[in-house]
């Protein structure tokens, strides 16, 4: 048995889970008059309101004790002071420091990471500002028109997903296009529209070893020297971020044309180093220092709100109750806003990365479900095309509804009739539709008693479905910076909590090795090593058949 589920209140919530899969969520409603207000928090920019979550003040309470008896508060300091939490790969975790507005020093093997973080945000700014204002010049002496931003995982999804949350302020000083997928495809649709002339390129990878972001790199060299001919002119048109500066020189990139980050920095939990060049680019420095402070701000409320008022404590607390306890293992994510549309695929990410792992902290085997499947799309689409199952289906998946209260751009009624949709959703997920009232329905519907009967079962809804609803003020530059902040404490939390170290990847190293030896075969007949029937029949049947 593992450690946690030896604790104290981890007895007590199985108990108390046995109890709650026989209350429904009506009836917590019923019997508390407050529990909107309850079970709610506000934060400067917005409101978390998981009152139709599956708890009552008691598996609150229990919930609580757990964060307690899992020493929370002492992980959360040691990971904003730079010890080095990510054990299996002996590093600090400091996606904090990129962001620590209030310049607190903060130490890794005795060096004031802070110092460098803000060097390296004064060099972004000159380029930044430069890039935008026209002065940096291209080989024939035009400014850049457009950026091509090269990037996988967290080297991509962080920016993207916040270029296109924020697309709606961009000015036209640039375009920035994403390219992320080896799939030569993508990079040939993006590239077919551009000017060599006044193309930049931001090649972003951690490693600087990522075998698709290099290839992509090295396509994106070739396009350009195609017509640019002279090596010399990569300078102008070619910068990278990344902790590698061995490899960024042996590709060719200048050394003043490199952006740092620091291996104290998760890929997933980059993209405000300058990982966020591109969103810095697109928007201008401004907007991304907002990112910041936003993110800031939630810092400052994970580090001192109450338990209970904690918001980002609260969220992985409701995973953990939902998918170890309640046995839900799959949580959606629906953005009732089109500008986060890429959320759901930032958040796989965050959380499954994080914390999709089968042993604890002393490499244990556990018996409870870590994470659970994440994965979701922009509600108004979803509705019309997966929600049926969420509200009908046997397998119950927890939702978290987030949406704005003041558009980016008002249309008509557009913003009304999109809210309506969000919070009809969560109440018709919670409450339902029982035999009683279907009957009356079709009753007034002039149907008869036998077409009620053949109808009654396939229009009840059961309800008891949990969500969360977030409702933003707006989505600007500093509510992004609040939200992603707000998810990546979720994360620790609930990494600290299920004791999963929440900062390494190795399950992603397995299928890299094996492509790359792969890749060999398909390349020259090299037979690295034996495979299975399916894996050689495949491989096999592939080079035989192409062109
Ligand atoms: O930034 P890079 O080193 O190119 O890494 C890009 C991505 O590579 C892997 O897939 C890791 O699992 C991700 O965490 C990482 O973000």
């Amino acid at each position: 048995m593992s450690s946690r589920s030896q604790l104290a209140s981890w007895q007590a919530l199985q108990q108390s889970a046995n109890k709650m899969k026989e209350i429904h969520l009506k009836e917590l409603f019923a019997k508390d008059s407050k529990r909107f207000e309850q079970f709610s928090v506000h934060i400067p920019g917005l409101l978390f309101d998981y009152s139709k979550q599956h708890v009552d003040r008691n598996v609150l309470q229990q919930l609580i004790a757990l964060a307690e008896q899992c020493d929370i508060a002492r992980w959360r300091e040691k990971m904003f002071s730079g010890e080095k939490i990510n054990f299996t790969e002996n590093r600090a975790v400091l996606h904090t420091a990129l962001r620590n507005r209030a310049n607190t020093a903060t130490l890794v093997d005795g060096k004031n990471v802070i110092d460098d973080v803000n060097a390296e945000l004064a060099k972004m700014k000159v380029f930044v500002e430069k890039v935008r204002s026209g002065e940096w010049l291209g080989y024939t002496g035009k400014a850049v028109k457009d950026v091509v931003a090269i990037g996988v995982g967290g080297s991509n999804l962080g920016p993207q997903m916040a270029t296109e949350a924020l697309a709606a302020y961009a000015d036209e000083t640039l375009k920035v296009h994403y390219v992320s997928n080896v799939d030569g495809v993508q990079i040939a649709s993006v590239l077919a529209g551009l000017d060599v002339e006044t193309t930049l390129f931001v090649i972003s990878s951690k490693t600087f070893t990522t075998s698709e972001t290099m290839t992509n790199a090295q396509s994106a060299v070739n396009w350009f020297l195609g017509t640019a001919q002279q090596q010399q002119y990569i300078a102008k048109h070619f910068v990278a971020v990344s902790t590698n500066l061995e490899k960024t020189a042996a590709f060719g990139i200048a050394d003043e044309n490199v952006f740092t980050m620091w291996d104290w920095v998760g890929g997933r939990f980059s993209l405000w180093s300058a990982i966020g060049l591109p969103i810095a680019l697109y928007l201008g420095f401004d907007a991304f220092e907002a990112i910041l402070e936003g993110a800031f701000e939630v810092d400052e409320h994970f580090k001192t709100a109450p338990n209970e008022q904690n918001i980002p404590l609260l969220m992985a607390l409701l995973s953990v109750w939902n998918t170890s306890f309640l046995g839900h293992k799959s949580q959606a994510i629906l953005p009732y806003d089109q500008a986060l549309h890429m959320l759901p695929a930032y958040l796989q990410q965050g959380e499954m990365e994080s914390n999709g792992k089968h042993v604890n902290f002393a490499g244990e085997v556990v018996s409870y479900t870590t994470v659970p499947i994440i994965w979701g799309m922009t509600g108004i689409n979803g509705q019309h095309a997966f929600y049926q199952c969420l509200h009908q289906g046997n397998v119950i998946v927890p939702a978290d509804f987030i949406a704005s209260i003041e558009p980016q751009i008002d249309v008509g009624q557009h913003h009304d009739i999109l809210l309506s949709n969000f919070f009809a959703q969560t109440e018709a997920m919670m409450t339902g539709v029982d035999a009683e009232q279907v009957t009356a329905d079709l009753t007034a519907k002039g149907k008869s008693p036998v077409e009620i009967t053949e109808l009654l079962n396939h229009k009840i809804h059961q309800g008891n479905r949990p969500t969360t609803s977030m409702l933003l003020d707006k989505v600007d530059a500093k509510t992004v910076g609040r939200l992603i902040a707000l998810y990546e404490h979720k994360i620790f939390c609930q990494g600290i909590i299920l004791e999963i170290c929440s900062f390494d990847q190795w399950g992603v190293e397995l299928g890299k090795g094996l492509a790359s030896k792969i890749e060999a075969e398909l390349l020259d007949d090299t037979i690295t090593h034996p495979h299975d029937s399916s894996t050689q029949g495949l491989i096999a049947y592939y080079k035989q058949h192409r062109k």
